[in-house]
């Protein structure tokens, strides 16, 4: 490995790779992620113009944030944003990096966001746990007509979502609310939607060094058996709910038949389960029992 970088595009590209190849499973992509995040440069750019010069400082700046992902910091934590549903999210410390499963949540409660917005002139939206705004703010730039409520313990995450709301021309519809779950929640809204915490506690030990020692404790900690997030919604969300309103939550890919009984105790039943791309269990939708 040279310890200097080359400064022109396409050997920096090269050597970026050599680099990470050691320390992580898709170099290319996480080289290339880097590379172009601080030189600004595109793909293309790599490959009709490999000979252009990049700065000493920019240099610099890559040399910094490869050595931080050989050490095995997440490549998006580096670079302070995910993209999720074609949105660009910042990271913040205090916030879960959005997950390409926890898309299928919004894919499954899209149809009905748009259909209560031709109804009724809008969906008002509850996100429980809302970190960057992940869900709200996919279904906001979806649904023009929808507004929605972002709720999380976490101080900074919810500093957070509020900057991408802003970043994303989504402030005006898009609320933060620092609350214990339903605490100082008010209001009824037609979907209540929750990626809550479900990693039991004893598992934290044994996730990825990539997830445990990244992802803030808060957003992973599940309680004992990891359904305690399930339980508190479960039990409380009737009195923020509208009548024909729905419930959706991500749930752990083995979760599936104790997150529906939860909530059937409490007087729900399944309208419909998802899985993620990878074909694991991923989310359910819960409607009230009809009396
Ligand atoms: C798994 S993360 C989901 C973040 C985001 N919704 C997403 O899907 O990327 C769970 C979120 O719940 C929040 N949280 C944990 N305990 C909470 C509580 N008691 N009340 C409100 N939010 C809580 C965490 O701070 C975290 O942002």
């Amino acid at each position: 490995m040279a310890d200097q970088l080359p400064e022109t595009l396409g050997q920096l590209l090269r050597e970026a790779q050599a680099r990470l190849a050691a320390a992580v499973d898709d170099q290319a992509l996480d080289a290339r992620l880097i590379v172009e995040h601080f030189s600004g440069t595109t793909r293309t750019q790599a490959i009709v113009d490999p000979e252009r010069k990049v700065d000493a400082g920019i240099v610099a700046e890559i040399d910094a944030a490869l050595r931080r992902r050989a050490g095995g910091e997440p490549v998006h934590r580096i670079l302070g944003y995910r993209e999720f549903y074609g949105l660009r999210l910042s990271l913040s410390p205090e916030t879960l990096e959005p997950r390409p499963d926890t898309e299928t949540l919004v894919e499954a409660m899209l149809p009905f966001v748009r259909a209560v917005a031709v109804r009724e002139g809008e969906c008002r939206i509850l996100d429980l746990g809302t970190g960057t705004g992940a869900i709200a703010l996919a279904l906001l730039s979806a649904v023009p007509t929808a507004i929605a409520t972002g709720v999380d313990l976490s101080a900074g995450a919810l500093a957070t979502a509020a900057r991408n709301a802003g970043q994303l021309g989504l402030a005006g519809r898009f609320t933060v609310l620092q609350s214990d779950w339903f605490e100082k929640v008010s209001g009824r809204y037609h979907v209540i939607a929750a990626n809550p915490p479900y990693i039991p506690s004893e598992d934290i030990g044994n996730l990825q060094d990539e997830v445990r020692n990244f992802d803030p404790r808060l957003a992973l900690d599940g309680g004992a058996d990891g359904l305690n997030p399930y339980r508190i919604i479960a039990a409380e969300a009737a009195r923020f709910l509208e009548t024909e309103g729905r419930i959706a939550v991500e749930i752990g890919h083995t979760q599936h038949n104790e997150v529906c009984e939860i909530f059937a105790a409490a007087g729900y039943v399944p309208g419909g389960a998802f899985r993620d791309l990878g074909g694991n269990d991923r989310v359910i939708v819960f409607e009230r029992i009809k009396p």
